[in-house]
């Protein structure tokens, strides 16, 4: 083994390349789990995928773009944190439980405000244009 292989191994320091690699491999396969097995996300997926084509479609400018993808991508991720709470709450209890409930609920309403400014947005930048091109 090379000297900088041996190097590259034994580093586990915050910039260690391995330990950098191992944690983006470990997110992908979250995001794996959830687009096979998590209907909200895979819902989520759609959603965004229709958005982006007609954003394209549009031809939105730069900030408009800026403000679909930060909705976009702030939808997904709250929608992955929710599904790890479920799955936590579901691993720390299987009796029903009013504080289990609560948790469950909380994490599932963070979800729906954020997608309810992402609808907003939404109809903000594309309703207007989408109503031009009838007109
Ligand atoms: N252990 C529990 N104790 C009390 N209430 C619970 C418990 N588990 C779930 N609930 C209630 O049931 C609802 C549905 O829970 P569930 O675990 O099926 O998640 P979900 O919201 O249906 O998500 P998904 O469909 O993505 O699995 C929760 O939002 C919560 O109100």
């Amino acid at each position: 083994m090379k000297y900088w292989q041996v190097l590259v191994l034994k580093d586990r320091g915050p910039f260690s390349v391995i330990r950098l690699f191992s944690a983006f491999k470990y997110a992908v396969q979250g995001i794996q789990y959830a687009a096979k097995s998590e209907k909200n996300f895979q819902i989520h997926l759609f959603a965004a995928s229709i958005v982006i084509i007609l954003s394209f479609f549009l031809k939105l400018d730069k900030v408009e773009w800026i403000f679909i993808i930060i909705s976009i991508f702030g939808v997904m991720a709250l929608e992955l944190v929710n599904s790890a709470m479920e799955r936590a709450v579901d691993l720390a209890t299987d009796k029903i439980h009013p504080l289990a409930k609560q948790a469950k609920d909380l994490a599932a309403a963070g979800v729906l405000v954020y997608t309810l400014m992402a609808v907003l947005i939404g109809i903000l930048i594309l309703g207007p244009k989408i109503i031009q091109l009838f007109y």
